[in-house]
């Protein structure tokens, strides 16, 4: 039986930036061939998390082990915008040590796969939000890398270069790469990532496979009751003996049934309206 590879071992990590603990005692592993999430609302840990693996953040406690070599996408985008889009992957082909010949290769191949070879030799400035954004990607994946980091890969594309970037990195894992990415669009990743990492407020809420943290189903409940709203996130059975009851029924303004990892998202959501209600 093959042994799963460990590309990434990160082993009770804590980043403080002055008194705030950004990162609270967190473990994980990323395997090889596969697509890891990282999830949380915005101040979780996510980026922090992903430049100390890419190596940007280096002042940290804890173990963190990378076994291949690196690629990385910023959450900043800040692209040489008054560069010509060859120029720009070409500089980075050489940073990262390239061949000649390789990077022209290697340039060609991406923005062809990627609809953006047309805009080879116009000025990065000129192109979309979005096809700036691919040729960020591209800088990412160019040298070949083991191990592919994206912070928010998915924020800024419309659903065609959405489900054509999904299309890329199943390609890539199943290529044996290893992509971590971070999102706090849950429906962007559903079904997507073969395991997440869930943070909130540094700490780990969630750890492993999708099904095995979906595999609760939650019923999401809203009716009046009394004259009142009432909100209520239910184990599923329970929200079916609810709406048994014939005026809870008639009062019913919405049943939907939801994974639990969504439910942590809502919970969390509603936490936030309610505070800023008061
Ligand atoms: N350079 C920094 N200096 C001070 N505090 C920081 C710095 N970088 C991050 N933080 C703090 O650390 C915490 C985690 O931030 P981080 O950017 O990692 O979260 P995130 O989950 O990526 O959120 P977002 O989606 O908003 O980027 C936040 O409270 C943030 O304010």
């Amino acid at each position: 039986m093959g042994r799963i590879m460990k590309k990434v071992k990160v082993r009770n990590l804590v980043k403080y930036f002055g008194d705030k603990k950004a990162i609270d005692n967190i473990s994980f592993e990323v395997y090889e061939g596969e697509i890891f999430g990282l999830l949380g609302h915005n101040g979780a840990g996510k980026t922090t998390t992903l430049r100390i693996i890419a190596g940007i953040i280096n002042d940290y406690e804890g173990e963190v082990e990378v076994n291949g070599k690196i690629g990385y996408l910023p959450e900043e985008r800040g692209l040489y915008k008054d560069e010509r889009v060859g120029e720009v992957l070409t500089f980075f082909g050489e940073l990262a040590g390239m061949e000649k010949e390789e990077i022209k290769n290697q340039i060609d191949y991406w923005l062809k796969k990627l609809n953006i070879y047309k805009y080879k030799n116009q000025k990065v400035k000129t192109l979309s939000k979005g096809n700036q954004q691919k040729v960020q990607f591209i800088i990412s994946v160019l040298h070949n890398p083991d191990i592919i980091i994206l912070d928010e890969p998915f924020s800024g594309l419309d659903i065609f270069n959405l489900n054509l970037l999904k299309e890329i990195l199943f390609e890539l894992k199943e290529m044996g790469k290893s992509i971590i990415l971070s999102t706090h669009q849950l429906e962007k990743i559903e079904r997507f990532c073969d395991r997440v990492l869930v943070l909130k407020n540094g700490k780990v809420i969630h750890y492993g496979r999708i099904d095995e943290i979906c595999h609760k189903k939650v019923a999401y409940v809203e009716y009046i009751k009394d004259g009142k709203l009432i909100k209520q996130n239910l184990p599923h059975e329970e929200a079916i003996l609810l709406i048994k009851n014939e005026e809870i029924l008639r009062n019913l303004i919405k049943f939907e049934v939801r994974s639990s990892l969504e439910d942590l998202f809502l919970k969390e959501t509603f936490k936030k309206l309610n505070e800023n209600q008061r």
